[in-house]
């Protein structure tokens, strides 16, 4: 049976006071979630240290927003896996359009960023996607096969979340049509070899649409920008029907 994995990206928002006061509004309102669904806030690393602390023993699974290939070493700007694992993160994004759109991220170091988080004991959360113009020009589901070829040489499929994230989608409150996200993410998992890889759909996910998105047999969670911000927002996304 495939894993839920309701995931909040926090992206480059909240300070460590407003985290607090976050999870005060939110940890409360998860008395009512199923356990089986995993819930996992991916923070600010300024943030992690702090909330590792506040999460212990709360269903919240904690994760990053980027983890370098090395152990250690002269890397300005980057953090480790052992530096995260250390305080109790579990997860951790890879591959993100906006890492890749603004930070330079290829191929080829998405494969190096999963297989490190792998080893030093995380759960890697891969983020697939295509453009505006790449949907228009027919070009999807080459891309994500692509992508996923690419991104995925030698990674282990047992400890894997994707997230099919159309980049037209995120922050722009235009959703992706549920149906065909899940035929998209149908596609993904054709790809793969384990066939109980968690896919979650992202893309403007909001309490509203919630409901609908969940409903489609091929999606097993979302990874949520900016409606992961608000505790009650974000609750009723956990708590989704
Ligand atoms: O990682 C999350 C995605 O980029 C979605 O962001 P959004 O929910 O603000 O559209």
């Amino acid at each position: 049976m495939r894993k839920i994995v309701i995931a909040g990206n926090w992206k480059m928002f909240k300070t460590q006071a407003e985290s607090q006061e976050f999870l005060q509004g939110f940890l409360p309102t998860l008395q009512e979630t199923p356990e089986e669904r995993e819930v996992v806030l991916c923070v600010p690393f300024t943030d992690l240290s702090a909330l590792s602390m506040n999460l212990h023993g709360s269903l919240v699974q904690l994760g990053a927003q980027n983890v370098h290939w090395e152990e250690s070493g002269a890397y300005t700007g980057e953090i480790s896996g052992p530096m995260l694992t250390e305080i109790g993160v579990r997860y951790v994004i890879v591959g993100h359009s906006e890492r890749r759109q603004y930070f330079g991220e290829t191929d080829t170091t998405v494969n190096l960023r999963l297989k490190a988080a792998q080893k030093y004991g995380l759960t890697p959360i891969l983020c697939v996607g295509e453009t505006k113009q790449q949907r228009d020009a027919g070009e999807t589901e080459l891309l994500i096969i692509t992508q996923l070829e690419k991104d995925l040489v030698d990674v282990d499929q047992t400890n894997l979340v994707i997230a099919y994230e159309p980049i037209w989608a995120i922050g722009t409150g235009d959703t992706c049509e549920t149906k065909e996200a899940n035929r998209v993410i149908g596609l993904i998992r054709s790809q793969l070899t384990n066939p109980n890889v968690p896919i979650q759909y992202g893309g403007s996910v909001k309490p509203n649409n919630i409901d609908e998105i969940m409903a489609q047999p091929e999606i097993d969670g979302v990874l949520v920008g900016g409606a992961s911000l608000e505790a009650a927002g974000f609750a009723r996304i956990v708590n989704y029907k």
